[in-house]
């Protein structure tokens, strides 16, 4: 498949259609792995693809060059999605040499020991393939210690690697050429994967204009290019990073009988009473990628379980996990559900939710042995949503 990102520089990834589960994250409409050839007097590979797909990489690149033929292979990141055909690639080029970070070098000799020449970089410094220049940028823990972009100067195209990308198989390569939303994946993707390494990425995009880095097209390693006004996603990785809420909640609890699912949809009725916007989900009924999708931008997360065997249930408790790796920030959170004697769940989804270090709220649970509510609680249940969406828009609970 052939496709120009710009000026002699070529998309020469693989398209895995079936990936379903990303290092635990559900990625249901596959994924790509972008690896960018860039054909000048010399040619230089920019990152690689996952092991088995070299053969699909290596055909886009005998679109144009002969692989033998590469010079430069830039390793933007070590991660095994990106240079887990780097082997293959060398075995083929056998005169190219590696560029990477000092970091990834360091990988890469731990790895395969010194058996390819491989010079570490660190930012400012270029590359020169003829008339292009390659300009590489470090930018640690977006997404690995070793991770780096490369900027093709003079086409100012960004080659962001793990930044910017979107796990979606398509058969398109551009973002313009997709009628789906493709913004909905690419913050499935910083939700799910970016969001603990947020106050680093917003340091990095700070620090971005300073380096004169004026990209017209974003490439990053998984998903769609962003050429139209690729500005849109640098704005709203600066509005993720930073945690800059919207005036929405998400509700996610588990349940056994429906009580406490029950009381999920009552608080939901109130915070939609207050006009704001509110998600709800069963945690045994959905994927904690498109909770966390949705969570992201919302300014409360009201967590729920009823009681078994003293402990929450493990829906919640997977949630509760995942929070705590993801560590979101600026976020009311609460507690709520039923149970039926000495209780156990909400208190201790509360000790979690503070342990996250988010604004709670006094929790809410009912002791009911049967799955009904009595009027009363269910005014508690709408009043509790009410409150919490009060404070959503800033004013009193
Ligand atoms: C298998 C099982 C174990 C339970 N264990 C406890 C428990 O340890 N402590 C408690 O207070 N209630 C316990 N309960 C009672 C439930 O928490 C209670 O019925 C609650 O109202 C159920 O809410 P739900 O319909 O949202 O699941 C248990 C119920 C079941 C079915």
């Amino acid at each position: 498949m052939k496709c120009e990102v710009r000026n002699g520089i070529y998309w020469v990834g693989a398209i895995d259609w079936n990936m379903r589960d990303f290092h635990g994250y559900d990625t249901p409409k596959g994924t790509s792995y972008n690896a960018y050839l860039i054909v000048d007097e010399k040619v230089a590979l920019v990152d690689t693809v996952k092991g088995g797909f070299s053969e699909e990489m290596f055909m886009g690149i005998r679109e144009h060059v002969d692989p033998s033929k590469i010079d430069y292979v830039i390793v933007n990141h070590l991660e095994k999605d990106h240079s887990g055909a780097l082997e293959d690639v060398m075995a083929v080029a056998k005169n190219a040499k590696v560029y990477c970070s000092t970091r990834a070098r360091a990988g890469l000799v731990d790895k395969y020991g010194e058996r390819w020449p491989m010079t570490a970089v660190k930012t400012g410094d270029t590359l020169k393939l003829g008339k292009k220049t390659l300009r590489f940028i470090e930018v640690p823990m977006v997404h690995w210690p070793d991770s780096m972009f490369t900027y093709a100067e003079e086409d100012k195209v960004l080659l962001s690697n793990d930044a910017f990308g979107q796990h979606i198989a398509t058969s398109q390569r551009f973002e313009d050429q997709v009628r789906a939303n493709i913004m909905y994946d690419a913050r499935a993707y910083y939700a799910n994967i970016l969001m603990p390494l947020s106050s680093i990425i917003a340091g990095t995009l700070e620090k971005l204009p300073a380096l004169n880095l004026s990209p017209d097209i974003i490439a990053p390693s998984h998903g769609l290019i962003w050429r139209r006004d690729p500005g849109r996603i640098v704005n709203a990785y600066t509005a993720w990073s930073s945690f800059r809420p919207k005036e929405e909640a998400v509700i996610a609890y588990s349940t056994m009988w429906g009580l406490t699912d029950m009381m999920a949809r009552l608080i939901a009725f109130g915070i939609m009473d207050e006009g704001v916007d509110v998600r709800l989900y069963d945690l045994h009924e959905s994927t904690l990628a498109s909770v966390m999708t949705d969570l992201l931008e919302a300014r409360a997360v009201i967590v729920g379980s009823s009681t078994q065997n003293n402990i929450m249930l493990h829906g919640t408790a997977e949630l509760m996990a995942y929070l705590k790796g993801l560590r979101p920030k600026n976020k009311i959170a609460a507690a709520f559900g039923a149970y039926g004697w000495a209780g156990g769940a909400v208190k201790e989804i509360d000790d979690g939710l503070r342990a996250i270090g988010l604004e709670t709220v006094e929790p809410l649970a009912f002791k009911h042995i049967m799955t009904t509510l009595s009027e009363d609680d269910k005014k508690k249940c709408i009043e509790f949503g009410r409150s919490i969406a009060r404070r959503i828009k800033g004013g009193q609970a």
